[in-house]
């Protein structure tokens, strides 16, 4: 049955499952609402937590009208250790894989469980897929290209500035990492040997893979906040770690110097590259694609003034007098920490396959975002820090 919808070439869209591992995440709640938001689509939902898509599974909660809860079924399941997955995934015509630990605050502490969870236990996923016909979307990351060539040369070489020297390359770019004990890196090369697996799957077996690398996608529902809907020992990624020190009024602490850059794309831009990729197969299948914003870079001391500078406008507060303080790498992540120095994506593949472009600027996304942490977290986190401490 076609559903109104075509998809690039003008070709009429059918309506498709799709079984989605890790939806419960930051990336899998807005890929669940935007594809019951805009197409007739049905998700088999796959998480061992579901609490960033509950709106979406209640039949009258979150503005869903009753016809998007029909679309979608959630599986609470550890894809670890549960026969069920090969059955989700066969009744599916397509798996999206988004399951794994990917905050680096884990990977030079947990490095076993990193390395587990990115490469041992999406085997199984890739191999129910290729042995069942079924298409595959997995979710890598941009940490695969490491550190640029550019950061070996000498610090005054003129060519640090060549961008032959940084942008990261699909189809060019060497992948970069530093020594094993520098245990930073088990995530990207776990995510790298993944990503040659199913690559390897594509060209042996055949199987019908598409891999996305993101570049730090930020908005709201990412991570969690210290102490209030996470762990208050945890570290989240940069985001959330900002978002909490604004929260809370401390100053936003600057790793090594906060010199490492970054480029930051809203997560509603990216997830609109995710489902052009969902809709055209033909011209998303055997592609490994960059899915970043080129336009919004940053070093992380420029992110937190700005972030400091977007949240005094939205929370009305005025900042505090020392609003960044310097930490070391070290006393922030512990031993083995190293860092990406630089993450500029090429858009050449995604621009020419899918004609996707990002749209939003890093003030306009952070205005939307710290509005959004403004008014989900500040009374909760006034009414943690003013608790008096139990005797
Ligand atoms: N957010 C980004 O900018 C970004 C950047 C690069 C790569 N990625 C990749 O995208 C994917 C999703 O990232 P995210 O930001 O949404 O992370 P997230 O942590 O918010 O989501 C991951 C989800 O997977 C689930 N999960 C993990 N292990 C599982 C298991 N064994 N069984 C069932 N569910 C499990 C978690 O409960 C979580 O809900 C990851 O593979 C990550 O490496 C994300
Ligand atoms: O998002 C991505 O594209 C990928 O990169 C992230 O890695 P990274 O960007 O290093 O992680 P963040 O926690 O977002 O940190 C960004 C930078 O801010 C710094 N930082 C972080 C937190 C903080 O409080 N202060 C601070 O200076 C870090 O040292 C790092 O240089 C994570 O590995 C993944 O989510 C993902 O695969």
């Amino acid at each position: 049955m076609a559903s109104g919808r075509v998809d690039l070439d003008g070709n009429p869209i059918n309506p498709m499952t799709i079984c989605m591992i890790g939806a419960g995440g930051f990336i899998g709640s807005h890929l669940c609402e935007k594809l019951l938001a805009e197409t007739p689509h049905t998700i088999l939902a796959v998480d061992v937590y579901n609490d960033k898509i509950k709106h979406l599974l209640e039949p009258s909660g979150g503005g869903a009208t009753s016809s998007w809860a029909d679309r979608i079924q959630f599986h609470r399941l550890n894809i670890k250790n549960d026969s069920r997955l090969e059955g989700l995934i066969k009744m599916a015509d397509l798996t999206v894989n988004l399951a794994a630990i990917c905050t680096p605050a884990d990977y030079n502490t947990r490095p076993l469980d990193t390395i587990y969870s990115n490469f041992i236990d999406a085997l199984p996923v890739v191999k129910y897929c290729s042995e069942n016909g079924k298409r595959l979307i997995h979710f890598s990351t941009c940490e695969v290209y490491g550190k640029t060539i550019g950061c070996f040369l000498p610090k005054d070489s003129p060519l640090r500035q060549d961008p032959e020297y940084f942008v990261l390359k699909e189809d060019a770019s060497p992948c970069i990492f530093g020594p094993i004990d520098k245990q930073r890196w088990s995530y990207a090369c776990a995510k790298q040997l993944i990503e040659r697996l199913i690559y390897a799957e594509g060209a042996e077996n055949g199987l019908e893979f598409t891999i996305v690398r993101p570049f730090n996608w930020i908005g709201p529902r990412m991570d969690f906040i210290p102490g209030i809907d996470g762990p208050s020992e945890g570290v989240p990624r940069v985001l959330a770690c900002f978002s909490n020190n604004l929260l809370r009024r401390e100053p936003l602490k600057l790793v090594d110097g906060g010199e490492s850059q970054r480029t930051f794309v809203y997560i509603k831009d990216a997830i609109e590259a995710v489902l052009l990729m969902i809709e055209n197969p033909a011209r998303a299948n055997s592609h490994i694609f960059n899915v970043g914003n080129p336009n919004n870079e940053v070093t992380v001391r420029q992110l937190a003034e700005m972030m400091t500078q977007v949240y005094t406008k939205v929370s009305g507060e005025s900042p505090i007098e020392s609003p960044t303080i310097d930490v070391s790498s070290k006393e922030f992540y512990g031993e083995g920490y190293d860092d990406s120095d630089k993450r500029i994506p090429d858009m050449t593949i995604i621009n020419r396959q899918l004609g996707w472009n990002p749209k939003t600027s890093l003030w306009d996304l952070l205005e939307s975002t710290l509005t959004y942490q403004h008014r989900t977290y500040a009374e909760a986190v006034k009414k943690a820090t003013s608790k008096p401490l139990a005797s």
